[in-house]
């Protein structure tokens, strides 16, 4: 370790784990690893998906409650023995999936478990209504406390339960990919609270696959590898590279080069379009949206969360009905009544919320083939071609660990989301839609994602993306449409942008 495990003055850290041992059945998860969290410090933890950073957060959490090696808060020997415990000793996290209850109102989910009560007993509506409220406009969120917080867009929930942990008072509060909904200026709101926690403090651990966010917040980063501590560091004379170098454990040549700086745009393509909208309207969601995508080329549909692009990607894929405007497939006037209908065009659609759609309990292999065997049921696929389709595609994405046999549920989060990605390649269609594709993946997952959906354009499919992480856009895109409040207001073809200039078309 190169930081002193000592904090100024001589006090313990805040937090110290020492050879953190953690296996599931076969799986080890941890294998003997050292983490220390100091008073008033951001702590970006990274690694790539499967290194064991969940885990190592959910044994402070109290989540895990069987592991070895030793636990200290404030030089304290703890061993906690349920999540109650940790909050008790002021530990508090945001887990990848979000954990609000759709059904109750903001101001419910804010104070959610520590509602506050009258002098006779009974809850204080006026009180949590008024302290929500507070609370959120602090987080820059101007949103009546007494809504569903169901009906609410993902990146606002989100920022919810952001702020139900940050005003807990927790002295330790974890953050486990706590951006990917956010847009870039929620980002920036989510950060200056991060740095008023940090100044009462209070310590923060944020792990993230987004390296810029981990070296803008963080003062301290720690990388995992493979259930191993690798290095911890000052964020102060490190860069992207070296993050990206002690993650893999090699040299990255090729890696993350068509994410940073700039890149060059194709022409537009000729012809018939494979797909293409014209004046496509849905609710308050989008309207008059035309856009066309060709065989052999990928479209990259950008915008900021919550600007009508999800929706759209929903109605092309026969999961909305748009209001107005149509629909054409070469050429042809398309009524898109029902996914199947979207299918049977040849359109596929892998969502952003992909996980969801998954089957947790059954194994890898399964979940993998289920397309197909949708498609070619009458053939009687045997387990045994399902296994081999299977292991081709954890070969080719990297799927770790790279058993087709175990539980899909065995997994870590970024492991699952190559799953549910491999669940759509084994099926050919025309048009791929792929909604957030590489969210909660690693570099090396996204560069493997990047090869895979550019051999497919290669092979003639058109191609839509659609994502609010300019990154996700600019590694894959050969044209991009910027989409605003619903409306496309920018196109760029055949020239070179940057993540700059996307955010300023946004
Ligand atoms: N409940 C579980 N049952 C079985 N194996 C598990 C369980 N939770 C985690 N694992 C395994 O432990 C290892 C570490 O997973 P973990 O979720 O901690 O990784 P991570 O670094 O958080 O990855 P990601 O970035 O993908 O979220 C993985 O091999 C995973 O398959």
């Amino acid at each position: 370790m190169t930081l002193d495990d000592k904090q100024e003055g001589g006090a313990p850290p805040r937090l110290q784990m020492t050879g953190i041992a953690k296996s599931f059945g076969g799986v080890t998860a941890l294998r003997g690893v050292d983490f220390t969290l100091r008073a008033g410090e951001i702590h970006g933890l990274v690694g790539e998906n499967g290194a064991g950073k969940s885990t190592m957060m959910k044994i402070i959490a109290g989540v895990h409650t069987e592991y070895q090696g030793s636990l200290q808060i404030d030089g304290k020997e703890v061993h906690f023995r349920s999540a109650h415990d940790s909050l008790a000793a002021g530990i508090s996290m945001v887990h990848q999936e979000l954990s609000i209850v759709p059904d109750l109102t903001v101001a419910e989910n804010v104070y959610l478990g520590k509602q506050p009560v009258t002098a006779i007993g009974t809850i204080d509506w006026s009180a949590m209504i008024r302290g929500a409220r507070e609370q959120l406009k602090s987080l820059g969120i101007d949103v009546d406390p007494r809504t569903r917080i169901g009906s609410l867009p993902i990146g606002l929930q989100q920022l919810i339960e952001l702020a139900r942990v940050l005003f807990s008072g927790a002295r330790i509060i974890i953050l486990d990919e706590p951006t990917s909904a956010l847009s870039p200026p929620e980002v920036q709101r989510l950060f200056e609270v991060l740095r008023r926690v940090r100044k009462d403090g209070r310590s923060i651990v944020f792990i993230s696959h987004f390296l810029d966010d981990i070296l803008n917040i963080s003062d301290t980063v720690t990388v995992f590898r493979n259930g191993r501590h690798v290095i911890t560091h000052s964020t102060e004379g490190i860069d992207k590279n070296w993050v990206i170098e002690h993650m893999i454990g090699r040299g990255h040549e090729g890696l993350e080069e068509s994410y940073s700086g700039s890149i060059a745009l194709s022409p537009k393509v000729e012809g018939t379009p494979v797909l293409q909208t014209q004046g496509l309207s849905f609710g308050r969601a989008y309207s008059d949206v035309s856009l066309e995508v060709h065989a052999g080329e990928i479209l990259g549909v950008y915008g900021f969360m919550g600007c009508g692009q999800l929706e759209l990607a929903r109605t092309l894929f026969g999961k909305l009905r748009p209001a107005a405007g149509s629909i054409m497939l070469a050429g042809r006037n398309h009524v898109l009544h029902n996914t199947s209908q979207a299918r049977q065009a040849g359109i596929a659609f892998v969502p952003e919320s992909r996980r969801s759609m998954l089957f947790h309990h059954q194994p890898v292999y399964k979940n993998i083939s289920i397309s197909i065997l949708e498609k070619i049921s009458r053939l009687w696929l045997k387990p045994a071609a399902e296994r081999a389709t299977a292991r081709g595609h954890v070969e080719s994405l990297h799927i770790r660990p790279p058993l087709v046999n175990v539980p899909l549920g065995s997994l870590s989060g970024g492991n699952q989301q190559k799953v549910a990605l491999a669940k759509w390649l084994t099926y050919m269609p025309k048009v791929l839609i792929l909604s957030e594709p590489t969210r909660g993946m690693d570099v090396g997952a996204k560069d493997d994602v990047v090869k895979i959906v550019r051999d497919l354009r290669d092979k003639g499919l058109a191609v839509i993306v659609v994502s609010a992480e300019p990154e996700t856009v600019l590694s894959l895109a050969d044209r991009v449409v910027v989409m605003k409040k619903g409306r496309i207001v920018r196109e760029f073809v055949n020239e070179t942008i940057s993540k700059d200039k996307l955010l300023e078309a946004a």
